[in-house]
């Protein structure tokens, strides 16, 4: 589904990401690890559009996304959340819910001016949605609350929603996990595999809590330095020297 080649890319003189392959496949978790500011953000920023890579081929759904626009890319069926969450703030939770879904489908401003048929259907759909991924994250009560003044770890779940009212193929999930407690991690790792398994979205993910890592994944790479490291199953990244270098290196 995700195909990446050789990617690389530079600011000035630093070189960020050095040719990276990855390979994303339908029905798969599959994580990119390394040590602060080993690359995978920029790595995340590229794939999303975000950035135009220095160099490298990037493909989605076998056509190439390495020259589109973040917005394109996202038509296309893949989303991304960010290490930061970005939600409108002074917002409420649905409204959040329905821009989202706006902004994802071109529905007219004449058809909308008029109220026609198809875009009271197109309006009504799009609350479905939104009220469908708010019950199923737990955030239907607050569905009125401006978006600013929910807990941290509920501002992380309407991310998610955020991105599933889209009805993605592909989700990128940047550190999902930070700032949420144990109980909120345990919860997240579960809401993750129900979206490969109940709603057939394949997802990338950078994440630091190791333990959801081995837990989730598939399959992981390791960046160190921008540079590929490693690549495998839980099992094979937990025994592999290289990798235990990189991370006790950096302590
Ligand atoms: N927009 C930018 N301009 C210049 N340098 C950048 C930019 N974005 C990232 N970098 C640099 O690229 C390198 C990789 O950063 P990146 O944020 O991708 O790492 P990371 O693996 O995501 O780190 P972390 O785990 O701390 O989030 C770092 O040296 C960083 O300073």
């Amino acid at each position: 589904m995700l195909r990446v080649k050789d990617l690389t890319m530079r600011f000035g003189g630093l070189v960020a990401v050095d040719q990276v392959n990855l390979e994303l496949k339908e029905q798969e978790i599959v994580s990119v690890i390394g040590p602060n500011g080993a690359g995978k953000t920029t790595i995340f920023n590229c794939i999303s559009g975000f950035y135009k890579p220095s160099g490298g081929e990037i493909s989605f759904r076998n056509a190439p996304i390495h020259n589109l626009p973040d917005y394109k890319i996202s038509k296309l069926g893949m989303v991304r959340t960010f290490q930061h969450v970005r939600l409108f703030g002074n917002m409420t939770v649905i409204e959040n819910l329905l821009v989202a879904q706006h902004r994802h489908v071109n529905t007219g401003l004449l058809a909308g001016l008029f109220a026609t048929k198809d875009y009271r259907r197109r309006e009504e759909e799009a609350m479905e949605r939104a009220t469908y991924w708010l019950e199923k994250l737990d955030l239907i009560k607050v569905a009125n609350r401006e978006a600013g003044n929910l807990s941290y770890g509920q501002q992380r779940r309407l991310e998610i929603a955020r991105c599933m009212v889209t009805e993605p193929h592909a989700l990128l999930l940047d550190e999902p996990a930070a700032g949420l407690n144990p109980r909120e991690t345990r919860d997240l790792n579960e809401l993750i595999m129900r979206l490969k398994l109940d709603y057939n979205v394949a997802i990338l993910l950078i994440e630091h809590d190791m333990g959801l890592v081995m837990d989730i994944s598939d399959r992981i790479y390791v960046v160190n330095q921008g540079r590929p490291l490693a690549t495998g199953t839980p099992e094979e990244i937990r025994n592999n020297p290289e990798v235990i270098k990189a991370y006790l290196g950096e302590a």
